[in-house]
């Protein structure tokens, strides 16, 4: 059985991931976007996740319910253990994850590629004060975590979303054309 592709969507908070993924979806019925276990509360919305306390989060990782996991802006992520059954078995999947568990990512699925998003420290400000989950101190905080490396070895194509959104998408697409998204 051929793997199925997973794509890690990754940049700065604010950049536009999850509108990025959303369009992408829409775009192509092959893949699927991956629900993460976080330990942020139901009602902050965004994303469509799956909220854990941090002593349920602790237990579902100790049972090896997790795949990959970090911790970021005083939370934790955790992507189920099935996702990588999945993606094994076939499934194309769309990801959002930390740049710091890209190389791991790249251990754990067979057909790994990151779809890097980038915009100015302007637009990365503005759009986190315009989507209205954090306070200023922690808009503060995780711009301050905006210059992250990606490690060499992996297979990463670049857009800027400092633009509109569709115009992203449809360069993302075209990018990542030979790679069927
Ligand atoms: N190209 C764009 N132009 C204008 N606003 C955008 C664009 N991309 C995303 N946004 C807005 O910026 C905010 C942050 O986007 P989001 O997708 O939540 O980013 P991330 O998941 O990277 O933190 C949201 O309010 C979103 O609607
Ligand atoms: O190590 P980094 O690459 O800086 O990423 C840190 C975290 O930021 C994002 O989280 P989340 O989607 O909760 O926040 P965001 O929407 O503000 O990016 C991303 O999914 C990681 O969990």
């Amino acid at each position: 059985m051929t793997p199925g592709r997973v794509i890690a969507v990754v940049g700065p908070s604010g950049v536009g991931k999850d509108s990025v993924m959303a369009g992408l979806m829409a775009a192509d019925g092959s893949y699927q976007l991956v629900k993460r276990d976080i330990t942020r509360a139901a009602e902050l919305g965004g994303e469509d996740f799956t909220p854990l306390s941090p002593a349920q989060f602790a237990e579902r990782q100790d049972a090896g319910g997790y795949c990959l996991s970090w911790q970021a802006h005083g939370l934790s992520y955790g992507i189920p253990a099935r996702v990588q059954e999945q993606a094994n078995a076939g499934q194309n999947y769309l990801i959002n994850l930390s740049r710091a568990v890209l190389a791991e990512a790249h251990e754990v699925f067979a057909d790994f590629r990151v779809l890097n998003l980038t915009a100015s420290g302007e637009v990365l400000a503005k759009r986190l004060a315009g989507r209205g989950r954090e306070s200023a101190e922690d808009i503060a905080q995780r711009l301050a975590r905006s210059g992250a490396d990606l490690p060499g070895h992996l297979r990463v194509v670049t857009v800027s979303n400092d633009g509109a959104l569709a115009d992203t998408i449809a360069e993302a697409r075209a990018l990542l054309q030979p790679e069927r998204v």
